[in-house]
């Protein structure tokens, strides 16, 4: 399926059974866990549990040597990234990294540019079909920079402005493929106190407002339990709870293994 193709409803995921090794160390063990369409899904745990590894078999990085991946019940397991991305997986980075040189609006077309279906000839011909490609790709930025605020940041270059601006850029380039699935690696990282309250507020609308499914591996408990529908828990690579937050909050077993020493820290 091309990206024009893609149909505009969330993206169900379910993850089956998947097996992550390394040379020695199992990163993850028969990780099961399902994310209905248009909900907000977290993964947390402690440190090492293998949350960012499931985030790259997500978005392709990752070759699990067992176990599926379905969306909207099509295998994922064995594609490219390039590919996943084209069926509707974007992804925002931990550390936002920014290209040398482009402005915020170059940064936000870069992501809308999947959508194109005229080639680096025709755009370097000035085609007429690459000059529509391009038109479209700067009305999605537009788009996109006023969702997310950034209409006053178009033309300034992206890797010159604050990290909490930076992050917002990334996310927005995620956001200008229009994905279907929008994976979310530790965004509140880095933000200071009222950044974060704004991305509170964001990823609670996100699913909504432009029809998408989100998973996010995150830290900060606060926003965690503020914008999930349901968490999966994930301890030295095994699922040992998934549920919505107040079922989370209360189980033993997560406590022992990362909320008690989150209260133990705090
Ligand atoms: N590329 C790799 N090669 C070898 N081992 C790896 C690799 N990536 C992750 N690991 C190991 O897999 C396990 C899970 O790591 P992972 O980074 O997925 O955990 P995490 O939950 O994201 O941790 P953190 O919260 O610290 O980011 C760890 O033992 C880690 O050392």
């Amino acid at each position: 399926m091309s990206a024009s193709e893609r149909s505009t409803h969330p993206a169900e995921l379910d993850v089956r059974d998947v097996t992550l090794r390394f040379t020695g160390v199992t990163a993850l063990s028969a990780v099961t866990f399902s994310v209905a369409g248009g909900s907000v899904h977290a993964l947390i745990g402690p440190n090492g549990a293998g949350k960012s590894s499931l985030l790259n078999v997500l978005s392709g990085l990752y070759a699990p040597q067992e176990g599926s991946v379905r969306l909207d019940g099509r295998e994922l397991v064995g594609t490219a990234p390039h590919r996943i991305a084209d069926r509707g997986v974007g992804r925002a980075f931990q550390n936002a990294s920014m290209f040398d040189d482009l402005t915020v609006e170059e940064h936000l077309m870069i992501g809308h540019h999947r959508h194109g279906r005229s080639g680096a000839v025709a755009a370097a011909l000035g085609l007429p079909r690459a000059r529509r490609d391009d038109r479209e790709a700067r009305r999605a930025a537009a788009e996109v920079a006023e969702y997310l605020g950034l209409e006053s940041h178009l033309h300034d270059e992206a890797a010159a402005l604050p990290y909490g601006i930076q992050k917002r850029v990334d996310l927005g380039r995620a956001l200008a493929m229009r994905p279907r699935l929008l994976l979310l690696d530790e965004p509140a990282a880095g933000l200071h106190t009222h950044e974060k309250a704004e991305l509170t507020l964001l990823v609670s609308r996100l699913a909504a407002e432009r029809s998408l499914t989100v998973v996010l591996v995150e830290h900060d408990m606060r926003l965690v339990m503020a914008v999930a529908d349901t968490i999966t828990v994930l301890d030295f690579g095994t699922v040992i709870a998934t549920g919505p937050p107040e079922q989370i909050s209360a189980d033993e077993r997560v406590i022992a293994a990362y909320l008690g020493t989150e209260k133990e820290s705090a």
